[in-house]
């Protein structure tokens, strides 16, 4: 396990939904933080009966036991750096909030986990509201998809041009980092290159655009999960923002590629977090980012 500068072991907690199939949510956000050598915490908010077809079921946690779970983790153990997923309901997210508010706690990735890829609901429609106001307030990072960044700034995306507009109103909801990430996004809105996947980062005011090959495959079960906590493992570490999303990025590439082949469920196959940490590398801003042949290239686009 890394130790920070103060010599302690680097410690991770998620706060969201176990996946029974193991690919999504808590377990996902589990074993790729392992792989990033980070010691990983977890607050269960919801219970999915879930496998690769789809989910069948959804058990909710009561908000005080959330709260008792955050309470253990953190009079005991410590965190470092937190990410939250799968919230569930509004009761949820206000006990994370304030809870997050009381530790005062820099380092937050918020993934807004709304629908799960089959299409069932993972939050309730009416909690959107309360995740803006009380929980972006506290992001350090926020890392929605096309979808959820629709539900976020109110208004269709209809190509790579509003997703820029997107980042920029979501940051006005207060993270300082917006991800609109790019795997639902059609091929054709990234001009001259409809075979990369391209997540667009916003930060400091200025845009920066980290790409890969598109991987045709649809077991991508658990993308955003890991692509998340790859980015809060490495923000624990140390990294910057822009350093961790290039490290998360290039990390989910290798890890769908690494699923394509691969016979676990018989549906959307989850993406194998066994792939290797890609080497690391100082992005620049303003800069559009390809992960070919397993390094970084800068190129102008
Ligand atoms: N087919 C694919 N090949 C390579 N990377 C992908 C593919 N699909 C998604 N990704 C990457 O996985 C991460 C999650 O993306 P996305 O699918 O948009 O989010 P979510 O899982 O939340 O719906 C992003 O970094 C995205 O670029
Ligand atoms: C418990 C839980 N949390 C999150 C997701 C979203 O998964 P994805 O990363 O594929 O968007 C999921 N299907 N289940």
């Amino acid at each position: 396990m890394i130790r920070t500068d103060q010599g302690h072991v680097v410690r991770a907690l998620t706060i969201a939904g176990s996946d029974s199939g193991g690919g999504a949510g808590i377990q996902a956000d589990l074993k790729t933080m392992h792989q990033f050598q980070v010691y990983g915490m977890s607050v269960l908010t919801s219970l999915t009966a879930q496998n690769t077809n789809g989910v069948q079921g959804i058990y909710e946690v009561t908000p005080e036991f959330v709260r008792l779970q955050l309470e253990s983790v953190y009079t005991d153990l410590g965190i470092d750096v937190v990410k939250t997923g799968m919230l569930v309901n509004t009761k949820i997210i206000h006990t994370v909030a304030s809870f997050l508010r009381e530790i005062d706690i820099e380092k937050v990735v918020v993934d807004p986990v709304m629908v799960a890829k089959g299409g069932t609901p993972l939050l309730r429609q009416e909690s959107v509201e309360i995740l803006k106001d009380e929980l972006l307030p506290l992001a350090m990072v926020i890392t929605p998809n096309v979808v959820e960044a629709e539900e976020l700034c109110g208004y269709s995306i209809r190509d790579f041009e509003d997703c820029h507009r997107a980042a920029i109103d979501i940051a006005a909801l207060g993270p300082r980092a917006v991800i609109v990430k790019g795997g639902h996004m059609p091929p054709d809105w990234i001009k001259d290159a409809p075979n990369l996947v391209v997540d667009l980062v916003y930060v400091g005011g200025e845009f920066t655009y980290f790409a890969s090959e598109r991987v045709d495959t649809y077991k991508t079960h658990g993308t955003g999960c890991t692509f998340s906590s790859a980015i809060t493992s490495m923000l624990a570490r140390g990294a910057s923002i822009l350093e961790s999303v290039g490290m998360a990025k290039a990390f989910i590439y290798e890890a769908v590629k690494r699923a394509k082949t691969w016979d676990v469920g018989a549906g959307h196959g989850p993406t194998d977090q066994s792939a290797p940490i890609p080497a690391r590398f100082e992005p620049m801003s303003s800069a559009f980012y390809v992960f070919r042949n397993g390094r970084w290239n800068e190129e102008s686009r």
